[in-house]
């Protein structure tokens, strides 16, 4: 309590940049490198600080930061983001009575190895488009929750979607079809169900590895077969199967949230009776993606009735 009202606070440092190079010999598979954005906010009983011109129970942002910093240094094996947060986060909370909770939050650029003459590059790298990351809570307790989420995963394919049967009243004008594009752009978080740092899986699971599995997944479940696709009657429906097939495919994945905004590519008729110019026959389209349809939807795992 702070006088008459309820005070709540906290603090930390966003957007702390930071990459990490592990040097490993070509045989090894070659140099790795990450490049993470980090946010770290602490609920810290420092409540004087806000009321008073007592700081005394303040961790600085800055030496937030600079842990960041120390931690990247002290982890000389190669590590997730995932591993990376949950370490920061059970720093600041074991090292200081008054941190009762840290939210750890990373976003990757994605640095990617490049491929010369069909062969792996041992120092060499591009950035990549979509983007991992992570967001990771721990309490004093050692109670944990991680979410980890890809961004900026654009999807297209050129046939095989349709969408028909929908509401027809007064304001419907688009026709029933069974032939357009498709794309998106996937956004999905999803959950692991480790809730105590002391259920954290010990090596070989890799969270980066899970999240190339999980992207995988999505889009062969978008995409369907190389040949012939998979026929998608809405974006809907896709987005579900692409929901369904992760958490049917992994048993250490409890939820999964995905949001698939609808970029329109429309089709283009220009002209006039007299004059029609371009006649739309499923080759040329106006792309945008405003404004696009959002459709999101969460997929669980029934809670285990204990
Ligand atoms: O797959 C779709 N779902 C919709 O809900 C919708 N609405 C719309 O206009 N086009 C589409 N397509």
């Amino acid at each position: 309590m702070a006088g008459k009202f309820e005070l709540q606070g906290r603090h930390g440092k966003s957007r702390v940049r930071v990459s990490r190079v592990w040097r490993r010999p070509a045989a090894a598979g070659g140099h790795v490198i990450v490049e993470w954005s980090v946010a770290v906010s602490v609920v810290s009983d420092c409540l004087p600080s806000y009321t008073s011109s007592d700081n005394s129970a303040i961790v600085a942002t800055d030496s937030i930061k600079n842990t960041v910093y120390v931690k990247g240094k002290e982890c000389t094996e190669v590590v997730s983001m995932e591993e990376f947060a949950v370490i920061l986060g059970r720093h600041f909370t074991s090292l200081y009575p008054q941190v009762s909770e840290a939210t750890v939050t990373i976003v990757e650029r994605p640095w990617e190895r490049v491929v010369v003459d069909g062969k792996p590059h041992s120092h060499g790298f591009k950035v990549g488009v979509e983007k991992h990351s992570t967001e990771v809570i721990v309490k004093k307790s050692g109670s944990l929750l991680i979410n980890s989420g890809i961004q900026g995963y654009s999807l297209l394919k050129t046939t095989q979607s349709g969408f028909e049967g929908f509401v027809t009243d007064r304001y419907r004008l688009l026709p029933d079809t069974r032939e357009r594009i498709v794309a998106t752009e996937v956004t999905a978080w999803w959950r692991y169900p480790f809730e105590h740092v002391s259920q954290l899986p010990s090596k070989p699971f890799c969270f980066t590895q899970r999240y190339q599995d999980v992207k995988k997944v999505l889009s062969e479940t978008f995409f369907g077969p190389p040949d012939v696709g998979v026929y998608s009657p809405s974006v809907q429906n896709t987005l579900y199967l692409m929901a369904k097939e992760v958490l049917m495919r992994f048993p250490d994945i409890s939820s999964i949230q995905v949001r698939m905004p609808n970029l329109h590519f429309l089709p283009v008729n220009l002209g006039s009776k007299e004059n029609p110019l371009v006649k739309f026959a499923d080759d040329v389209y106006l792309p945008t993606d405003e404004p696009h349809g959002t459709i999101e939807a969460t997929l669980s795992r029934p809670m285990s009735k204990l």
